[in-house]
């Protein structure tokens, strides 16, 4: 479900509205001639008194909006903020296998973190997530694998708006074939095309290679909501 968000181009918006129909309202009370002259005193006082609460209402409207949550909202606000996804993409299931272990080395950094396939994932629920882990492995020749192909071709047809997004990838492959790594790395270009940030330089792992699988887990390590 999408929530509604305040964000400040909605209440820049809202608020041009507003003035916008006080404008049109004062420019009808003020139907014939327009008066030239230098305002007297105590209209100069009326227009700083106007401009003064006018400010104030402004400063509260963003500050109620924009504030760190109360004790009592701040639970659900932060939940909403850090929604963690590990997303696999698997032929032969190792990299569902990772991601399982992902999972429980980040479950105390990320208390709510998810683990997806990638055909289960949607654009919106990338773009409303904070933090996602991808392991994304390659078949065929050079090709998603075939529960990845539907997002690769509809999802990844082009940039999508992930400014908000933070990213790990580990792309599974073996250097034998011509495409190592290809999916991995259409993933990791489309992310960046996308405005999602890296969080580390994407790995590679090379026919299941202990080391770059133990090299994945210690930069993971060092993520935090
Ligand atoms: C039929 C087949 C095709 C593959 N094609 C590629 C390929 O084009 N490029 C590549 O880098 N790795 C390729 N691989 C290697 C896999 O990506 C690698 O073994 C990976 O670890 C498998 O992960 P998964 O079990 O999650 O699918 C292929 C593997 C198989 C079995």
């Amino acid at each position: 479900m999408m929530l509604f968000h305040w964000n400040s181009k909605r209440v820049n918006g809202t608020l041009l509205l507003i003035l916008s129909v006080i404008a049109l309202g004062l420019a009808y009370w003020n139907e014939g001639p327009w008066l030239v002259a230098t305002p007297m005193s105590d209209r100069i006082s009326l227009a700083i008194g106007v401009a003064a609460v006018y400010l104030a209402t402004l400063g509260w409207f963003l500050a109620s909006f924009s504030s760190t949550p109360s004790k009592a909202s701040g639970k659900l606000a932060l939940q909403a903020r850090v929604d963690a996804r590990v997303i696999y993409a698997t032929e032969t299931g190792f990299a569902k296998e990772l991601s399982q272990q992902t999972v429980s080395r980040l479950r105390k950094s990320f208390p709510n973190l998810e683990m997806l396939p990638i055909d289960a994932v949607s654009i919106d629920s990338l773009a409303n997530a904070s933090t996602v882990f991808f392991i994304a492995s390659t078949a065929g020749e050079g090709e998603p694998p075939g529960h990845a192909v539907d997002f690769s071709l509809e999802v990844m047809g082009r940039p999508q708006p992930l400014t908000s997004l933070r990213y790990a990838l580990l792309a599974l492959g073996d250097s034998s074939y011509d495409e190592y790594c290809a999916f991995g790395r259409q993933l990791d270009q489309w992310l960046q095309s996308s405005g999602a940030s890296r969080m580390f330089k994407t790995i590679d792992v090379d026919d299941g290679d202990d080391k770059a699988v133990n090299q994945w887990f210690s930069e993971v390590a060092k993520i935090h909501a």
